[in-house]
């Protein structure tokens, strides 16, 4: 059963809005993620209340208010198409239990506070796909569908996932708070810091000492996403979540070949969000982030705003520093390096290069180095294989380190967008469900071999993301 206790009504009103859910009939489960029921010690799997018509005991029913440069431009949000069910808590933690898509807000605008049902399908397939990988995330617990048809490109079934999140608080959140009254983005922080970084609450430059944190966990996410392929596809400071969980998986696609100017998103015209380009926006966040606290950290310290300044550039210019040392220590366990020197990091970046000029697919470039399949591997030079084997014979371990750094499965986009439309057009969840179990698993050869096969480039090419609002 769900345990809730609900911390974020404790900050008042500027913070939450109360929501009614509008009733749907016949709603049906879908999908319903057992490992992670169980782990939460949640057994409910009542559709009724999955989908918002039954009010369980201690639910909060509230949307949460943010704000968020989307594609660089500040705009006022909230949660348009979700409500917050309540914070369950399980052996002293904490997780926000969410209905995505349940229907219209005080933030909704002019959407219909819906989900389709494919963009949930989808979310909760890469959720769970990275989550095996490795990286953090929010979960899906389960998805509902219900019998409203809702129009986008096409006429869609709409859906409403269940998301778990160790809180909904975003970037973009303080970018609300700074702007919602005397005094909230204190409040807020300290609500913040207390809930996910608690070691530092009582520092004595706790201001300074968030920001850091949060800098340091973001530069350890996009690493993680880097070297491992993904393209969140929307990385707008609302998507940026506090405590550094992967969050909105709207368009998002894993790389086939190889290319950091990869755009697999539909909204992304001018290619902002492009693979190459994340480590980089992220701080463009990080810097919006910072920006939030100036006066406050002015106010407090008493410190001259220049000084402030001074300072929260110093620690935005961290990032770099962390994310490349996140990024290269990756990179080097891709390759079964258990330390990395100058000479590994060239060794990285001239490998990456070649596998632009031969159009590798990137995550079977890595699987057949770590099968030690180099006839595979025609577009990596003889001198380079050579400097690379001579390397590696000194490492004991590099073998483990790439079984476990190296995936044999991702969801590959094309086999995703099928394995959508059969679910929502036909109702065929065979090939989903598939692919489900296969990401689950993804460092394990043994597996359909469409699942490990890279698509023909007009395939890769057409198909693009969409982001399902
Ligand atoms: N159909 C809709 N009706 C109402 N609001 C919407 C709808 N689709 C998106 N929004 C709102 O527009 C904003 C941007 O949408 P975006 O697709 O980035 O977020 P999302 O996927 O709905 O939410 P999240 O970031 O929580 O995963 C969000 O505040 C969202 O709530």
């Amino acid at each position: 059963m769900f345990n809730f206790n609900n911390t974020i009504l404790s900050l008042g009103d500027d913070f939450y809005s109360k929501e009614k859910v509008v009733p749907t009939k016949d709603p049906k489960l879908v999908m319903f993620n057992d490992a992670l029921a169980s782990q939460l010690n949640i057994q409910d799997k009542n559709p009724e209340v999955l989908v918002g018509n039954t009010i369980v005991d201690g639910a909060a029913m509230v949307a949460l208010p943010y704000a968020g440069h989307q594609f660089g431009t500040f705009t006022m949000l909230g949660d348009g198409r979700a409500m917050l069910l309540g914070e369950h808590v399980v052996d002293e933690e904490r997780f926000d239990i969410q209905l995505k898509g349940s229907g219209r807000t005080a933030f909704s605008k002019v959407g219909d506070g819906k989900l389709p049902l494919d963009a949930a399908l989808r979310e909760f397939l890469i959720s769970e796909a990275m989550h095996h990988l490795n990286i953090p995330t929010t979960r899906s617990l389960a998805i509902v569908e219900t019998p409203s048809k809702i129009i986008r490109e096409e006429i869609k079934p709409a859906g409403v996932l269940t998301r778990v999140a160790s809180s909904h608080i975003r970037i973009g959140s303080f970018e609300y708070a700074v702007r919602s009254g005397e005094g909230n983005l204190k409040k807020f922080a300290d609500y913040t810091i207390n809930r996910h970084y608690p070691e530092i609450e009582d520092c004595p430059e706790k201001y300074f000492d968030f920001i850091s944190a949060v800098v340091d966990r973001q530069a350890s996410l996009v690493a993680k996403w880097q070297a491992v392929g993904f393209i969140h596809g929307v990385m707008n400071s609302d998507n940026v979540q506090i405590a550094g969980e992967t969050i909105d998986y709207g368009p998002c696609a894993f790389l086939d070949t190889y290319h950091p100017e990869t755009v697999f998103s539909s909204i992304d015209t001018n290619g902002r969000y492009q693979f190459g380009n994340q480590p980089s926006i992220m701080q463009w966040n990080l810097t919006r982030f910072a920006e939030t606290f100036i006066e406050l950290i002015t106010v407090e310290t008493g410190l001259d705003e220049e000084v402030v300044t001074g300072r929260l550039e110093e620690i935005l210019a961290e990032y770099a520093h962390l994310y490349n040392a996140y990024w290269f220590d990756l990179m080097g366990q891709k390759l079964g390096f258990s330390s990395i020197d100058e000479h590994d990091k060239e060794l990285i970046i001239d490998m990456l290069g070649m596998m632009i000029e031969a159009e590798m697919d990137y995550t079977s470039t890595f699987t057949a180095l770590t099968e030690g399949k180099f006839d595979e591997l025609s577009g990596l030079s003889e001198t380079w294989i050579e400097t690379y084997k001579e390397r590696v014979s000194g490492e004991e371990n590099a073998q483990d380190l790439m079984n476990a750094a190296n995936p044999y499965v991702i969801p590959r986009n094309h086999i995703v967008e099928e394995a959508l439309f059969n679910a929502w057009k036909h109702d065929d969840y065979d090939l989903y469900n598939e692919l489900l179990a296969a990401v689950r698993d993804p460092f394990n050869p043994d597996h359909n071999e469409y699942f490990m096969t890279r698509p023909e480039r007009h395939v890769e090419m057409g198909h693009m993301t969409y982001c399902g609002t």
